[in-house]
């Protein structure tokens, strides 16, 4: 393969085996094909929404195209889709094409999954769920959740719910020195004063003030939810989006009945404009960190990135690195309670990845640390 870079295409470049005629890399350019967005993906059937911002927006059941096939097409994808996308029943549609994507969140390769996968596209919002309380907020999620999103040129937001157990105040000031977009939450009532909701009716336990901040957040945005377990994640992507994962009831945006799958699903929000989804990534409450350059991990704190312009050259910015201007700019009067745990945090996640990267030990991996 001398003096050629090649790829996979290239390989299916033969004769086609049933023997009627050649395959060849000049497809037809699809003109007709139409943008749907690609919302769920099942057993290599994939569920589209065509015309999201028009007036009959549609689900069409769509497979791929051939040429596609070693390519990933996940939940939030815009891709191009010919055929028959009138979305009636047992109408198969075909994916022709994947437009570019605007961003991609990928999830590291750990010890559940060997490969590195992307997991949502065009997503441009990382909403970091926390709860104020029960579980306790723990600030290495967020500092990790940010470089994340840095990584993946994804605005992230800090969602807190249950604040009506805990004043979130404290925990926040933690990221007083970074712009990063906050909203809290909390339910309504005591569940005992609402025997209507009954138990499994978590909708009503997000107070309506609750959801329209969050609400005013994600309007226009693809938006993906991550948090550790029990911070009230589905709770919120229920009331906003009217689904109910937990229960497996019905959406009337995917049509599909129930949610059995364990791979992203993309939902609507009433109440928003066109274009705003929520994607919903069950099972997945990290990301990993390990395909994350150093250099980017850095550049994630943005409160500190400053200082280290008076770091000596190649400094590795550790607590022993002699000369690194970190200690002092924390220290320094001016600067924020909160300097000194961010330096922390980053000392935290660079050793992480440092580690991993010399050793490959698997328990050092920032995948598995990020919750
Ligand atoms: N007090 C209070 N409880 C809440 C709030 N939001 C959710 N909860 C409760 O917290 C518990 C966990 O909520 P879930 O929505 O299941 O949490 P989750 O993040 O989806 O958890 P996993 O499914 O394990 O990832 C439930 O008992 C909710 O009723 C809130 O704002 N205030
Ligand atoms: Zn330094």
């Amino acid at each position: 393969m001398a003096g050629r870079s090649w790829d996979e295409s290239d390989v299916r470049v033969r004769a086609n085996k049933r023997g009627s005629r050649p395959r060849t890399k000049q497809r037809p350019a699809h003109d007709d094909a139409v943008i749907a967005r690609v919302v769920a993906v099942d057993r290599g059937r994939y569920t589209c929404v065509v015309d999201e911002d028009g007036p009959t927006p549609r689900t069409v059941l769509c497979v791929r195209a051939k040429e596609l096939r070693r390519q990933p097409i996940v939940p939030g994808d815009r891709v191009g889709v010919v055929g028959d996308v009138s979305g009636e029943a047992d109408t198969l549609a075909r994916i022709v094409r994947i437009e570019p994507r605007s961003t991609v969140l990928r999830r590291s390769a750990d010890d559940t999954d060997p490969v590195e996968r992307v997991i949502v596209a065009n997503a441009d919002r990382l909403v970091l769920v926390l709860a104020a309380a029960s579980p306790t907020p723990r600030t290495g999620f967020v500092d990790r959740g940010l470089v994340a999103a840095w990584d993946a040129g994804i605005t992230p937001v800090v969602c807190m719910t249950k604040t009506d157990l805990q004043d979130p105040a404290e925990f926040l000031e933690h990221f007083e020195d970074l712009d990063v977009l906050t909203v809290t939450t909390q339910r309504a009532t005591e569940r005992g004063q609402r025997p209507e909701a009954g138990l499994h009716d978590t909708s009503l336990e997000v107070s309506p003030e609750s959801l329209d901040r969050l609400r005013a957040v994600l309007d226009g945005h693809v938006s993906v939810f991550l948090g550790p377990s029990g911070v009230g994640k589905s709770t919120l992507v229920n009331a906003l989006t009217g689904s109910q994962r937990a229960t497996g009831g019905v959406n009337d945006v995917t049509g599909r009945g129930r949610h059995t799958s364990s791979s992203a699903l993309a939902l609507t929000v009433p109440g928003t404009r066109p274009g705003t989804w929520v994607v919903d990534t069950p099972g997945i409450r990290s990301l990993g960190l390990a395909h994350v350059a150093e250099e980017d991990l850095l550049n994630a704190f943005t409160d500190l990135v400053p200082a280290t312009a008076d770091c000596p050259r190649g400094c590795l910015h550790t607590e022993d690195s002699p000369g690194c201007a970190l200690d002092a700019w924390v220290h320094r009067p001016e600067a924020s309670p909160a300097a000194p745990g961010r330096l922390e945090s980053l000392r935290r996640l660079l050793a992480a990845s440092r580690g991993e990267t010399q050793r490959g030990d698997s328990e050092k991996r920032l995948g598995q640390a990020i919750t």
